[in-house]
């Protein structure tokens, strides 16, 4: 049988956003070199256009996969976020089309919590508003509202990667640390989860979210919970923009209710950095705006770009899904010597038998099978020693349920 496969040429990838040129160095040192790089995150239309004859795609959180991108993707097989957040994805979308969507859980992590430590000290000491008066020719010296961060409450809301790291920082700089997390989770150092985001708001002379956009995240700070908080506190945002209402909280710093605010994230950003940024905190002297760069250092940039591209090449090269946001995981072993068939399939009764039936009918011997289900969706592995031929591939392809199906050699 002759071997048929896509050799690594057609392999198209199309790298949005800028990322960082390690992710294209590791894609190149394992042999894909097919690939369309882009500084900046397209609209969908456009989106739409490049990524018809792409089998993977690589985004960082301005570019939004949304299910008609998906449903215009005939070849796309995996898309790789070179970032934590996955919001931007439609993942139920991506996993119908069979499509595996992969992050760097932890890359950044350390480049969030350094800034959210950093900007507490900056806000704490008046800083913002000294540096513009000073930029504008004035000189602000005075100690009148300005504090250590010694012995200050930071209410940290979510205490996974980012909220705890930031937690044990905090407490080395003589910081206490609370923190509210739907889930129990073990406080490092001295930190305490509190029973109630009201009971850490009303406790905490600086607060900072570290929580993904979900549907219970949105506007979770807003009228009310801003003026939970203490007179004069402070807050911190590198999370997601929808987290806060951006109006609520422009409001109550210009009452004086909140002292100031340190904001990373917005509800609508630019999609480039020559697109204007329009927010009701321009002009709010005792705000910290930054355009989304929490986790943007070069550390960080460089071991995601590695981290990303490698779990790409892994599932493009042997088929493994391990950490994949959205999909089975499924670890496997290199097949040296085995070809091997990859099915995604709709997850209901019948599949893997019509799958074994394909093999049995073909006189095709497994050596070995694979499989991992989620609700939706079963990705079955199947590696043969004997020939495999096109006509068990096709009808592998055609049994009810196929979601995609793909052969390595
Ligand atoms: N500004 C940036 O550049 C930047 C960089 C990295 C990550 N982020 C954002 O930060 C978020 C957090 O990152 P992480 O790595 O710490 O994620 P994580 O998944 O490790 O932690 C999130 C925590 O939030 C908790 N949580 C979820 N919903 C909650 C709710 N409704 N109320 C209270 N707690 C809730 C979870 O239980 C978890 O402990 C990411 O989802 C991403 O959106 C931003
Ligand atoms: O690099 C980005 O665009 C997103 C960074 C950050 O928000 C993340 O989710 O990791």
């Amino acid at each position: 049988m002759a071997k048929k496969s896509l050799d690594k040429s057609k392999i198209k990838f199309l790298l949005l956003e800028g990322v960082h040129q390690s992710a294209i160095e590791t894609l190149h040192a394992s042999g894909y070199e097919n690939i369309e790089y882009l500084k900046t995150a397209l609209a969908e239309d456009e989106l739409i256009e490049k990524i018809q004859d792409a089998h993977f795609v690589g985004l960082r959180s301005r570019t939004q996969l949304t299910r008609r991108v998906f449903e215009n993707a005939p070849k796309l097989i995996a898309a790789g976020c070179f970032c934590i957040g996955t919001n931007q994805v439609d993942l139920q979308a991506a996993q119908e089309h069979g499509v595996a969507v992969f992050n760097a859980p932890y890359s950044n992590t350390r480049s969030v919590a350094e800034l959210v430590v950093a900007e507490a000290i900056l806000m704490m000491r008046g800083i913002p508003e000294k540096n513009i008066v000073c930029h504008r020719g004035g000189w602000l010296k005075s100690a009148a509202g300005s504090y250590e961060i010694r012995g200050k409450t930071l209410g940290l809301i979510g205490y996974g990667s980012i909220g705890s790291q930031t937690s044990v920082l905090a407490e080395s700089m003589g910081m206490k640390v609370k923190f509210y997390d739907v889930v129990a989770k073990l406080p490092l150092g001295n930190a305490s989860q509190v029973r109630s985001l009201d009971e850490l708001l009303q406790s905490s002379d600086i607060v900072s979210l570290h929580v993904p956009e979900t549907g219970a995240t949105k506007n979770m700070i807003g009228e009310r919970e801003l003026g939970l908080m203490k007179k004069g506190a402070y807050l911190i945002n590198a999370s997601r923009g929808t987290v806060v209402d951006i109006d609520a909280l422009a409001a109550a710093i210009k009452n004086k209710h909140i002292a100031g605010a340190a904001i990373d994230v917005f509800p609508v950003e630019p999609k480039g950095n020559d697109d204007e940024f329009v927010s009701p905190l321009r002009g709010l002297d005792n705000v910290i705006l930054t355009p989304h760069i929490g986790g943007s250092t070069q550390e960080a940039q460089e071991n995601i770009g590695v981290e990303v591209a490698e779990k790409l090449v892994r599932y493009s090269d042997n088929g493994t899904t391990i950490t994949s946001v959205n999909f089975p995981e499924v670890a496997l072993p290199e097949h040296p010597d085995a070809h091997r068939l990859l099915h995604v399939h709709a997850n209901v009764p019948g599949v893997l038998s019509a799958i074994n039936r394909v093999f049995s009918d073909n006189n095709i011997n497994i050596s070995s099978q694979y499989l991992q289900t989620n609700d939706k969706v079963g990705y079955v592995v199947l590696d043969v020693h004997s020939p495999y031929s096109e006509t068990a591939l096709e009808q592998l392809r055609n049994i009810e349920g196929t979601i995609r199906c793909r052969v390595l050699f």
